[in-house]
């Protein structure tokens, strides 16, 4: 990858690479875009095959944020950390400090959170060394985990785009495929399930769909199958670029709304799902719950608050699908449309100077 120039292509702020020989940390902080605020971002372990590709999940995953967090009406920018290794194996307490010192030698630039792989105690040993950390434990008067929230977000949002689909948001009676049963998409399939939905799981940890089956009466699939079975929504909840050219031929779904993040695996595949009518929820907007919620935390957490905001996911979701109507685009289009006029519209706000931090004059 030719960093430099996959940065300026999609106007990339910053690129932090952290190496600490002693933990095994190898860390990437990527910070898209901080028109809007602080770039507020999760972090992500995982075992990439090269070095190339925890770069490009860093960016894109950044980017991600930008987009999430302002369609969300966040007043916060994008950024993402990506982490090298295994999460089952390779962590360690030394890891996760001397990444919370890289966090706060950023001094406020990019703010964590939790992703596939990384959990509220690895947060809480992050803050030990920053106070640029959300997602902690309660204890802290912290938010805890996002992904309960994500997933009423998700729940919400899919509700949102049955409605456009089917005429009515009441999803039971409805049959929804659901691509990983991890942290969101249990909590997803339990709302799921108390509404009526019947629900098929797939996961390749054998484990979790067990655990769908027996508590929500889903049905099993091996994860090759997911794609193809007959349901009428789609809800991928494990990793990205799961809406390619190998997956589309298969869907019979008209609804695809679900948790994970980066879902087209390029922008013609939104095209494409658009052009044969089904319904695409975009992924950064109806997965924004868990940022809503952590988000939160920096005005000092209220849960009430926050849930009411997540529940505004519905209506974004509404906003995107008319945009995608009015302008005749496709509905990733119209997110990334709503998104970018919002930054655009805040850095046209910000041209009158104000005094910000130490006086201009305070050297004299
Ligand atoms: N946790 C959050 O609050 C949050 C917020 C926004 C977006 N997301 C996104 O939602 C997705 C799920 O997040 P999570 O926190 O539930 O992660 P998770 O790791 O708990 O769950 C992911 C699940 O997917 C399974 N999986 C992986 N590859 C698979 C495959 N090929 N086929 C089937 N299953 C597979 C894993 O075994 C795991 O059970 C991720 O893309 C994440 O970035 C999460
Ligand atoms: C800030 C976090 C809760 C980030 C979350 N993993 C997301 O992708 O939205």
């Amino acid at each position: 990858m030719e960093l430099f120039s996959y940065m300026e292509n999609y106007d990339y702020e910053q690129v932090v690479v952290c190496q600490d020989k002693l933990s095994g940390l190898k860390a990437i902080i990527a910070i898209h875009d901080t028109t809007l605020g602080p770039a507020l971002g999760g972090t992500r372990m995982w075992m990439y095959e090269t070095e190339a590709d925890a770069f490009e999940d860093a960016l894109r995953l950044a980017k991600g944020m930008t987009y999430k967090n302002a369609a969300a009406g966040l007043n916060l920018g994008g950024g993402k950390t990506v982490i090298i290794g295994d999460p089952r194996k390779d962590k360690n307490e030394e890891m996760f400090r001397a990444f919370g010192r890289y966090i706060q030698g950023l001094n406020g630039r990019y703010i964590t959170a939790e992703d596939v792989g990384t959990t509220v105690q690895d947060m809480d040993t992050i803050y030990e060394e920053t106070d640029y950390v959300t997602g902690i434990s309660p204890a802290f008067g912290s938010s805890g985990n996002p992904s309960p929230v994500t997933a009423y977000g998700v729940y919400v949002g899919m509700k949102a785009a049955a409605k456009e689909a089917f005429g009515t948001d009441d999803l039971a009676g409805k049959t929804i495929a659901v691509q990983g049963v991890g942290n969101v998409a249990y909590n997803l399939c339990k709302h799921l399930h108390e509404e009526g939905a019947s629900l098929i799981v797939t996961d390749i940890n054998k484990d979790s769909v067990q655990r769908a089956v027996a508590d929500f009466n889903a049905k099993a699939v091996d994860v090759n199958d997911i794609y193809s079975v007959d349901c009428d929504i789609f809800a991928p909840c494990a990793l990205g670029a799961i809406i390619n050219d190998h997956t589309i031929p298969q869907l019979k779904a008209k609804v695809i709304a679900g948790a994970a993040n980066n879902q087209l695996k390029e922008e013609r595949h939104g095209s494409l799902i658009h052009e044969m009518g089904i319904v695409y929820a975009p992924d950064y907007v109806i997965n924004a719950g868990g940022v809503i919620n952590v988000a939160d935390e920096l005005n000092g957490y209220n849960s009430e608050r926050a849930l009411k905001k997540v529940e505004g996911i519905y209506q974004n979701i509404e906003k995107v699908f008319d945009i995608s109507k009015r302008d005749q685009i496709p509905t990733f289009k119209a997110a990334d449309r709503m998104a970018e006029e919002r930054i655009e519209r805040m850095r046209r706000s910000r041209r009158q100077f104000l005094q910000n931090g130490q006086h201009i004059l305070s050297r004299r």
